[in-house]
């Protein structure tokens, strides 16, 4: 990890630990809400203070009570000029929260906005990328670094060394054994005008990115992400032979309602897509934090899919019609 992010976190770790922290909330759009929300699920489960996640523009009109000196507040633009994000970062602030941000450019409107500022580096799929230098690496190492100064622990420790240690090779390894897999999707998968995704816990933020970001942004592919949950609260009527569902299992204590949700829909779709968390090598991932890293694992993934997919339908993942080019 490059000295300047290792800086930049103990900052922030150290502003944290110096609050008498009533809440945390994870602000940001789109894709960089998917990203931040599994630090909301992880929080969750390890300590009492309650967190929540929010859509940006949702978390300045609700206006939460609870919003106040006692906050945390973790916001997350990748490009770092997303209005919605750094209004709600200067609104956090002027309510007395401690705001810290993670984007991929310094100095823009966001890293303006927030007390504390986080950089994560960001590279176009197939380059060169250290998986611990990424936003998701940098948010983690964050997340764990809030917990180990909080709470010392040792499954804190190693979720640190994980990321720091352990991640890159996790990504690059993981890349490699499902190259196949994605190139057969995007072959077998490239005449698709609707595709569901399904997912439970920590990775239903992978399964709604997907939906959101790579096949209705970047494919102009329909999809919605069905929690796995909910399934069977609606959602599995428009199950049939032909309807496409990609469904990830995670590792952690929701896989249950991910077997239930693939044992149907795999009984009336034959075009069910397993990524199954059990199938990923987690090497240099601490085994008692593993459940916490599938969704990082299934996002690498899935990310090659959708370049496979887009190299066989010939619409590149970065044409937009109405985003950056429109008013909106
Ligand atoms: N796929 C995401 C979108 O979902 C998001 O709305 C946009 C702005 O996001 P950010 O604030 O991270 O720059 O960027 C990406 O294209």
């Amino acid at each position: 990890m490059n000295q300047e992010h290792v800086q930049q976190l103990e900052a922030a770790i150290q502003a944290v630990a110096q609050r008498k922290v009533s809440n945390f909330y994870f602000v940001a759009c789109g894709g960089s809400l998917a990203n931040v929300t599994p630090a909301q699920y992880i929080l969750d489960r390890e300590i009492e203070i309650p967190s929540a996640a929010y859509s940006s523009n949702e978390f300045i009109h609700r206006s939460p009570k609870a919003l106040g000196p006692g906050s945390v507040v973790i916001t997350c633009s990748h490009s770092g000029n997303t209005p919605e994000t750094v209004a709600a970062t200067t609104f956090a602030r002027e309510k007395g929260a401690l705001t810290i941000c993670l984007t991929n450019l310094v100095d823009s409107p966001l890293w303006e906005a927030a007390e504390f500022k986080l950089h994560y580096n960001y590279a176009p799929y197939g380059e060169a990328l250290r998986g611990e230098e990424t936003s998701m690496a940098i948010l983690y190492r964050l997340v764990f670094g809030i917990l180990q100064t909080l709470y010392p622990n040792e499954k804190y420790a190693n979720a640190i060394s994980s990321i720091e240690n352990g991640l890159h090779g996790v990504y690059e390894r993981n890349k490699a054994l499902t190259l196949e897999a994605a190139k057969a999707f995007g072959r077998n998968y490239k005449r698709e005008k609707l595709i569901y995704t399904m997912a439970s816990g920590i990775n239903y933020s992978v399964a709604y990115s997907f939906a959101i970001c790579l096949l209705q942004e970047m494919q102009w592919i329909h999809s919605s992400a069905i929690h796995a949950g909910e399934y069977f609260h609606g959602p599995f009527e428009i199950t049939d032979f032909d309807v496409p569902f990609i469904v990830i299992k995670g590792l952690g204590e929701t896989r249950p309602l991910d077997d239930r949700a693939y044992d149907f829909c795999a009984k009336y779709s034959d075009k069910t897509i397993l990524i199954d968390a059990e199938t990923f090598d987690l090497e240099g991932i601490s085994p008692d934090v593993r459940p916490y890293f599938t969704n990082l694992v299934a996002g690498v993934v899935l990310r090659q899919y959708a370049q496979h997919l887009s190299e066989e339908t010939g619409h590149a993942l970065s044409v937009r019609r109405y985003m950056w080019k429109m008013e909106y």
